[in-house]
């Protein structure tokens, strides 16, 4: 793996002043295991739906943004597809240009049924292909048309499929030209030891919560050795969208705050240039304007070593998204320390 930015010798203690660094004008990339490219930021849109997705791509394709994550279970992989086909037909970008995530449901994970969801979802996107497509998370749901499966009582009904197998037809895609990488999300080290023993294609990319008060720097290290590139979602902490209201905000943070004001730069940036600084690639989602422009904005400036360990001491695995779910399923994720 490979992250292209910053690239200076200087060493923290060298420099009294925020540095600065060129502007960039193309969205820089890490490379992933099959040598393809990811743009090293992206745009989550959970939560966008109907006009609101359309819209956000459009905003955020003409802002600079190239790559987008979302999943069948948002619902909304037609908006954003429209949004790309849109600014495509303009002349604005080519559809090699950008990068499109998409994601399996739990509903899903029977071998046979993997294929068809990928087609529809690249039939849904529109888009011929999908650039990365991720098993969302490790445990299954009943094989249902809903989402949500329940039972008579309300509970979400849970299967034992084997996400090994699940593996076999994300290959499959791969195969079949629906997908160019493959991945998976919420996997814990034991799982994607797992999925490696038996993998033929390695997955590309592991997408999990990481944020300052949940820095994974261990499953990043343990990913990093495998060849496996962190995607970072609720990256900003997840303000009015997943996190319970009782959240320690991350936005909130007063060494955030601090660091903000000495590199005049806001704290959703700070944040954001601290997980690219690590290595990973970050998801915020934003459906205003003026927030995907604040969220792009961080190519020009380098946090020191220093600073970033000084956001390193933030962690207190705070998780937000811990799917209670899955809880008790023994494929549930975070049964183990990471
Ligand atoms: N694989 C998985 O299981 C999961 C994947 N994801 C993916 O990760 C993406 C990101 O996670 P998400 O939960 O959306 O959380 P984020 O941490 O990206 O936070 C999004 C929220 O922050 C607000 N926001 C965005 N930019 C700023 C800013 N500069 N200042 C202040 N507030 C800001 C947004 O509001 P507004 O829109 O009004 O700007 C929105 O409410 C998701 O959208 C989804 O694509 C998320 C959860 C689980
Ligand atoms: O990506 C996701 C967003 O939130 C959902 C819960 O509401 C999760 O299922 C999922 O992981």
């Amino acid at each position: 793996m490979c992250c292209v930015i910053g690239g200076t010798n200087r060493s923290s203690e060298v420099y009294r002043e925020p540095r600065r660094l060129p502007a960039v004008l193309t969205m820089m990339s890490v490379k992933l295991n099959n040598n393809r490219d990811i743009p090293v930021l992206g745009v989550g849109t959970l939560f966008a739906k109907q006009g609101e997705a359309e819209q956000l791509v459009k905003d955020a394709i003409d802002i600079g943004y190239r790559h987008f994550d979302t999943a069948m279970a948002y619902q909304n992989e037609k908006e954003v597809g429209a949004g790309v086909r849109a600014k495509i037909a303009e002349g604005v970008i080519k559809r090699e240009d950008i990068f499109i995530t998409s994601k399996l449901w739990n509903t899903k994970h029977k071998r046979e049924l993997v294929v068809d969801a990928c087609k529809e979802t690249v039939s849904k996107l529109g888009l011929e292909y999908v650039d990365l497509y991720l098993i969302h998370w490790p445990f299954a749901f009943k094989d249902s048309e809903e989402l949500w499966p329940k039972d008579s009582d309300g509970k979400v009904q849970l299967a034992d499929d084997d996400y090994v197998d699940t593996w076999k037809g994300m290959e499959e895609c791969v195969k079949l030209g629906l997908a160019r990488s493959v991945g998976i999300s919420n996997f814990n080290t034991e799982q994607i030891n797992r999925v490696l023993e038996v993998a033929t294609i390695k997955p590309a990319v592991n997408q999990v919560e990481c944020h300052p008060y949940l820095n994974q720097s261990k499953l990043i290290a343990f990913c990093k050795e495998r060849g496996i590139v962190i995607t970072a979602y609720c990256p900003l902490g997840s303000p009015n969208s997943i996190a319970k209201a009782d959240f320690p905000a991350p936005l909130k943070d007063p060494t955030l705050q601090e660091l903000a004001s000495k590199y005049k730069k806001s704290v959703a940036q700070i944040i954001l240039r601290y997980l690219i600084q690590h290595g990973t690639v970050p998801i915020p989602k934003s459906s205003n304007k003026n927030r995907l422009k604040e969220n792009f904005d961080i190519f020009d400036f380098e946090l020191s070593s220093a600073d970033v360990a000084a956001i390193d001491a933030l962690d207190r695995n705070a998780r937000i998204c811990a799917f209670n779910d899955g809880i008790g399923h023994k494929n549930y994720p975070f049964d183990i320390e990471y």
